[in-house]
C-alpha cells in the first residue's frame, strides 16, 4: 500500500510516499519559503534505476500550489514514481493539535476536520496549514483515504494532575483549558526505537524533541506522562522563535505599562523570541558560527537554551522518581552536539554521565553517548515523523478492511 504523508507548516510541507508495510521509502522532499519571493522544491526519488535528486526555485504562492507541484514531480513520466495519483491509498496528514476530542489517529470525515479548524485558536501556527494541506490533498488525490495523525494523541494519557491547570474549574470544564502536548509523534516514535534498544518497556524515559519546536516528555512504560509544552506549542523549553516558559507579570507589563496590543504580544513571544530574540537568528548553525567568533550573546543564548532542558530533566525524574534514559532528537537533539553536552554536564546526581568522545564522534542510527559510570542511558535517535505517520495510518486502514 502507497501512502502519501504531508508534515505541512507554516511556510513548509515536507512529504514523504512510503510503501507500507515494507517501510519503504519511495519518494521524499520538501516545498520550502512558500509565498516568499524564491520558494523552492526539493524532490528525491528512490528507484530502482537510482535515485533522482531535484531542486527547482520559484515563486510558489500557495500550499495549494506547492502541493500541486509535488503532485507533478509524482507523477512526471521521466522522474516520477507513480503513473497517477490514484495509486496513492492513503494520504497521512500530521496535525498538531486535536485538543481532548482526538487521542488516537482518525479518518478524515467533515465533523473531523470541523474540529481540526476549531482548534485553529489554540495553534495558530500550526492547525491552519494542516488544514489547508488537507483540503488540497482531498482534491489531488481524491479517491485516497485521508487521515489525521495528531501531535497531541500520544499525551492524551497524562494524568489530571500534569494537565490540569491551578484556575477555576469551569475553564477546564466548559472550555478545555488544559495542557495538551506537542510532537507526540516524535515521542512516541523515538521511545519505542529506545524500548526496542534497550529491550525492555519498564523504563522512564524522559524523550527531547529539539527542532524549531522544542518540547520534552516524560514517558513510563511507553506511556507519556508529562510533557513541557500546554494548551498551545508555545510554552516549556526555549526554542527558535518561541520564548517557552515565561512569567505571566511580562505580558501585563508588556499590555499595561508598554502598550502591545494582545495580538502584538502573541506575535512577538511565538515569532520573535527565543534563540532569535537572545541572538537575531534562530537557526543553531547561525548561531554555533556566531559562538565560535567569540559573541557573547550567543554563549548566553545556548547556556539559558541548555540550562531549561536541565530544569525539566531534573523535574521529570522527580515525578517519575527515577531516570533510565534520555533521549536526543530533532534537528538540534541529533546534530548538534554544543546543545547535548551543555545539557548532560554536571548531571552525575542524577546519574547522567555522558562520553565526550561518543557525543563528538556520532555513527549512523540509534547512538549511545553516555559513559560506563552513567546509570542512565543517553541515547541520540533520529525522529522519522514521516515514518511514524504511515505506520498509525496503515494500522488503521488494517483495523478498517
Ligand atoms: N548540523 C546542525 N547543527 C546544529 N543544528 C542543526 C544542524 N542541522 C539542523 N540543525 C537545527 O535543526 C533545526 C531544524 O530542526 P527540525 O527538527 O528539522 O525542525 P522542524 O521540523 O521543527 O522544522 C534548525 O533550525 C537548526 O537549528
Ligand atoms: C508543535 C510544534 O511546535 O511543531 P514544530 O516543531 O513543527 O513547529
Ligand atoms: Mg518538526
Amino acid at each position: 500500500m502507497k501512502i502519501f504523508v504531508i508534515n505541512s507548516g507554516s511556510s513548509s510541507i515536507k512529504y514523504q510516499l512510503i510503501q507500507m508495510p515494507e517501510e519503504q521509502v519511495i519518494c521524499s522532499g520538501m516545498v520550502d519559503r512558500i509565498g516568499l519571493d524564491e520558494s523552492r522544491i526539493d524532490y528525491r526519488a528512490f528507484l530502482p534505476k537510482g535515485n533522482i535528486v531535484r531542486s527547482e526555485t520559484k515563486v510558489i504562492n500557495s500550499h495549494s500550489e506547492g502541493l500541486r507541484l509535488v503532485a507533478e514531480y509524482l507523477t512526471d513520466p521521466e522522474i516520477g514514481v507513480i503513473s497517477d495519483p490514484k495509486q496513492v491509498e492513503a494520504v497521512g496528514h500530521r496535525v498538531v493539535h486535536g485538543g481532548e476530542k482526538f487521542a488516537s489517529t482518525q479518518l478524515i470525515s467533515s465533523a473531523v476536520k470541523a474540529k481540526i479548524k476549531e482548534l485553529f485558536p489554540l495553534a495558530p501556527l500550526h492547525n491552519p496549514a494542516n488544514f489547508l494541506g488537507i483540503e488540497v490533498a482531498e482534491e489531488i488525490f481524491s479517491e485516497a483515504k485521508q487521515i489525521a495523525v495528531f501531535d497531541t494523541a500520544f499525551h492524551q494519557t497524562q494524568p489530571p494532575v500534569a494537565f490540569r491547570m491551578a484556575i477555576p474549574n469551569e475553564f477546564y470544564e466548559k472550555h478545555g483549558i488544559r495542557a495538551y502536548g506537542f510532537h507526540g509523534t516524535s515521542h512516541k516514535y523515538v521511545s519505542e526505537c529506545a524500548m526496542d534498544h534497550l529491550g525492555s518497556r519498564s523504563l522512564k524515559l524522559i524523550s527531547i524533541h529539539l527542532g524549531n519546536g522544542c518540547s520534552m516528555a516524560a514517558i513510563q512504560n511507553g506511556k507519556s506522562i508529562d510533557t513541557s509544552m500546554g494548551m498551545g506549542p508555545m510554552n516549556g523549553l526555549i526554542m527558535g522563535t518561541r520564548a517557552g516558559d515565561i512569567d505571566q507579570a511580562v505580558i501585563f507589563y508588556l499590555v499595561n505599562q508598554l502598550g502591545y496590543s494582545l495580538d502584538e504580544v502573541n506575535n512577538l513571544l511565538n515569532k520573535k523570541s527565543g534563540m532569535l530574540g537572545l541572538t537575531g537568528f534562530s537557526d543553531m548553525r547561525d548561531i554555533q558560527k556566531h559562538l565560535q567568533e567569540g559573541d557573547s550573546r550567543a554563549q548566553l543564548a545556548y547556556d539559558l537554551y541548555a540550562y531549561r532542558i536541565k530544569k525539566y530533566i531534573g523535574a521529570f525524574t522527580a515525578c517519575m522518581n527515577g531516570l533510565d534514559g534520555v533521549i536526543f532528537t530533532g534537528g538540534v537533539g541529533e546534530n548538534d552536539r554544543l546543545t547535548r553536552k551543555l545539557v548532560c554536564e554536571n548531571m552525575d546526581y542524577l546519574g547522567i554521565q555522558m562520553d565526550l568522545t561518543k557525543n563528538e564522534n556520532l555513527g549512523r542510527g540509534i547512538q549511545e553517548i553516555q559513559n560506563s559510570d552513567s546509570k542512565v542511558k543517553l541515547l541520540v535517535i533520529p525522529t522519522n515523523e514521516e515514518l511514524e505517520i504511515a505506520k498509525q495510518c496503515f494500522g488503521l486502514l488494517k483495523i478498517d478492511l
